[in-house]
């Protein structure tokens, strides 16, 4: 490997593109192209695949910051505002839905504006603009079609443009990605607005950049169950929805050994929700009993082995084998994440019980130089893209840590505030796997 970093990322992308193409050509797929409509494959599960894939995205994004003129990439990230807040506009406007459906694939902008009621001249600059960043394609001037980006947002539920025209509020029901783009902006760029104010004053300025941005005490939990907001809360669900299944039963599954559990044990999904981990689990495993609790709204459309509990009360179930919590912790600051984790201490066996989170771990964007027990896995990459693999670090652990410092003052946690709370509240952690999420292992400390 050279030392020079150019010529090194360079290395990186090449040597990354080859091992692409070898896989494909050797089960005989066609490689991905930026035209063409993305089509799942097996060979998308290889991690050697998704190494790969990673490499290229974290080398290539270095190698651009590295020989970029430093203002241009700051002029344009300081304006990608307009990037989410088109997107959200094409989205609810139904615009790949509408190319998809026309015969030839590909429309004039002012056809597009007949179709939606909007100005022509305004739909071709919009999707001018998002053609230039590889999202959508302009086949002739001001003639646009759908690429692999774009089809993306093609809402997932499947609906005609006429039934999505036909009821707007309904239309981000199962829409997948769509859903996600739509609660992104619709809620999380409104926020973003405070998000210096809440900073500036060391987090005093408001509850959270949410509640300024949105001029309302109200919890986002709350706020999303007024009456005007139900829409949005249903667009939440799909989004989180989404989100969820992009995460593989495997990385649970494989996560701890559940093998060794037996009818006797019993396991605890805490704030389960829909309780999707449990169900990955109880279908590989039939031995243990799977607990799933909650709060009561969400209990009282559930059957089976669902309970309600509130994360602040005493953990009912004592001495479960495992309590697993999984997108929990990061929703609160370091204050309630110790209570919630202190309440399962309580009801612990402190010789047999074992708490596991599944959450992002928040690398470095540097070496870490600590030290770690060999069960605790810590990520690295090779020279010169940074350890945490920057842009290419899977699904973005630092966009979802500012998401719930922005929407609920909570936070993505890095290893070392990971162990810090576990020891304030009497867990110390034995082992870190990380896969596209992370799994952390804890076993209770007899003093806390
Ligand atoms: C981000 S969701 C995670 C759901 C689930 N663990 C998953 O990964 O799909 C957070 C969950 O915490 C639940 N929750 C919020 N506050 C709670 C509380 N005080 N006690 C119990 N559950 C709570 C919510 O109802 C929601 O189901």
């Amino acid at each position: 490997m050279s030392n020079d970093p150019l010529t090194a990322l360079v290395s990186i992308i090449s040597s990354s593109v080859q091992n692409l193409q070898k896989s494909y050509s050797e089960q005989s797929l066609k490689l991905p192209t930026l035209d063409e409509r993305y089509i799942p494959v097996p060979l998308d599960n290889d991690s050697q695949i998704k190494d790969s894939v990673e490499r290229i995205v974290a080398a290539a994004t270095q190698l651009i910051a590295a020989v970029r003129y430093p203002r241009d990439t700051i002029h344009e990230q300081a304006q990608s505002m307009y990037l989410s807040a088109l997107l959200a506009f094409v989205v609810d406007v139904n615009i790949p839905e509408i190319l998809n459906e026309v015969h030839n694939k590909s429309l004039h902008a002012k056809d597009i504006a007949s179709r939606i009621g909007c100005d022509p001249s305004h739909i071709s600059r919009v999707l001018r603009y998002l053609a230039t960043r590889h999202i959508f394609k302009e086949v002739v001037p001001g003639e646009f079609a759908n690429n692999r980006v774009s089809y993306e947002l093609i809402k997932a539920n499947n609906k005609t443009v006429a039934e999505l025209q036909e009821k707007p509020l309904e239309k981000y029901a199962d829409s997948g990605t769509a859903a996600f783009v739509g609660h992104a902006v619709g809620e999380g760029l409104m926020s973003s607005t405070a998000l210096s104010d809440f900073l500036k004053s060391g987090g005093k300025h408001a509850k959270t950049p949410f509640n300024a941005a949105f001029n309302t005490d109200l919890t986002l939990w709350d706020w999303f169950t007024t009456s005007e907001n139900s829409w949005r809360f249903g667009r939440f669900v799909a989004a989180m929805h989404h989100f969820a299944e992009g995460f593989k039963d495997e990385i649970f599954v494989n996560g701890y050994n559940w093998g060794k559990l037996t009818s006797n044990d019993v396991v605890v999904d805490v704030g389960g929700n829909m309780g999707t981990v449990t169900m990955a689990l109880a279908k590989a495993f039939k031995e243990p009993k799977f607990i799933i609790q909650d709060l009561s709204p969400v209990i009282s459309q559930a059957k089976g082995f669902w309970e309600e509990y509130d994360f602040f009360t005493e953990q009912p179930i004592k001495g479960a084998a495992v309590y697993f919590l999984r997108f929990i912790i990061q929703d609160w600051p370091t204050s309630e994440a110790i209570k919630i984790l202190k309440r399962i201490r309580e009801a612990a066996n402190p010789s047999s019980s074992k708490l596991i989170l599944f959450e992002f771990n928040v690398p470095y964007a540097c070496e870490d130089p600590n030290t770690y027990p060999e069960s605790i896995e810590v990520r690295t990459a090779p020279y010169p893209l940074l350890p945490n693999l920057g842009k290419g670090g899977g699904p973005n652990p630092t966009y979802v840590d500012i998401q719930m410092m922005t929407m609920l003052n909570g936070q993505g946690r890095d290893l070392g505030e990971l162990i810090a709370l576990g020891e304030a509240s009497g867990w110390k952690l034995e082992a870190a796997k990380n896969d596209e999420l992370s799994i952390f292992v804890f076993s209770p400390m007899w003093v806390f």
